[in-house]
């Protein structure tokens, strides 16, 4: 499924709270809890101190689901694995500004491979950095963690690059937050202008995953 069209707020859980030991089952009952996007954390080892799923494994959720893939390339060089995340069944392909490699290369890669292209900053950079190829993306990730793990706390400070960038590109595109999200902070991370909405803990974490969803949508939507 392709991502949504910008307009409206969506949450995308995500894959690295789930329970690896029945990824097919999680994926599914998120699926069944209304949501439109499955964020997939894919970690090198190299880019963060931290290692999930490659290509077979989302290729084997592929067969499971008609979520929107939303792959998020937390890897030094994304464009080696382009072809392979897109060939397994991704949708969305978001690499880092701090990765290697041209980044607009990177997105002719990934629309070459059939995907609409993201672009996603760290913490610690300007979302200015990201102006310039803006236009070429279907959305902006902006970290509101130091990327590699889950359960981190949301940094108010690294949302606030929501606000410039919505008001700077307007509403043609998705801007997607990601670290910390939950019932409480999804009110401030929408207030600034994020439409899509990563949740990892909040959502896989909780025994009720509609539930938690749907405080998540509507402390954003409410704000
Ligand atoms: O990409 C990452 C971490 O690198 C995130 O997607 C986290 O997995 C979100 O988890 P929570 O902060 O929601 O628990």
């Amino acid at each position: 499924m392709h991502l949504p069209e910008p307009g409206t707020i969506e949450i995308a859980p995500s894959l690295l709270s789930a329970d690896f030991s029945c990824l097919a089952e999680e994926v599914s009952d998120v699926e069944n809890s209304g949501v439109k996007i499955i964020h997939l954390d894919i970690m090198d080892g190299h880019f963060v101190p931290n290692i999930t799923i490659g290509p077979p494994v989302v290729s084997s959720l592929r067969k499971t689901s008609d979520l929107c893939f939303d792959a998020h390339l937390m890897i030094s060089q994304p464009q080696r694995y382009i072809k392979d995340f897109a060939n397994a069944g991704a949708d969305h392909i978001t690499f880092h500004i701090e990765a290697e490699g041209d980044p607009r290369d990177t997105i002719a890669m990934i629309e070459e491979a059939g995907c609409s292209a993201g672009i996603c900053i760290k913490p610690a950079t300007s979302p200015e950095e990201v102006l310039e190829i803006a236009s070429l993306c279907r959305m902006i990730l902006v970290m509101t963690v130091e990327p590699g793990f889950g359960g981190q706390v949301f940094r108010e400070k690294c949302a606030e690059k929501c606000a410039f960038l919505r008001e700077t590109l307007g509403k043609d595109l998705r801007i997607e937050v990601d670290g910390g999200i939950n019932e409480q902070t999804a009110g401030k991370a929408g207030q600034l202008g994020a439409d899509t909405l990563v949740a990892g803990s909040a959502v896989f974490g909780s025994r009720n995953r509609r539930e938690a969803i749907e405080k998540i949508a509507d402390s954003a939507i409410k704000s």
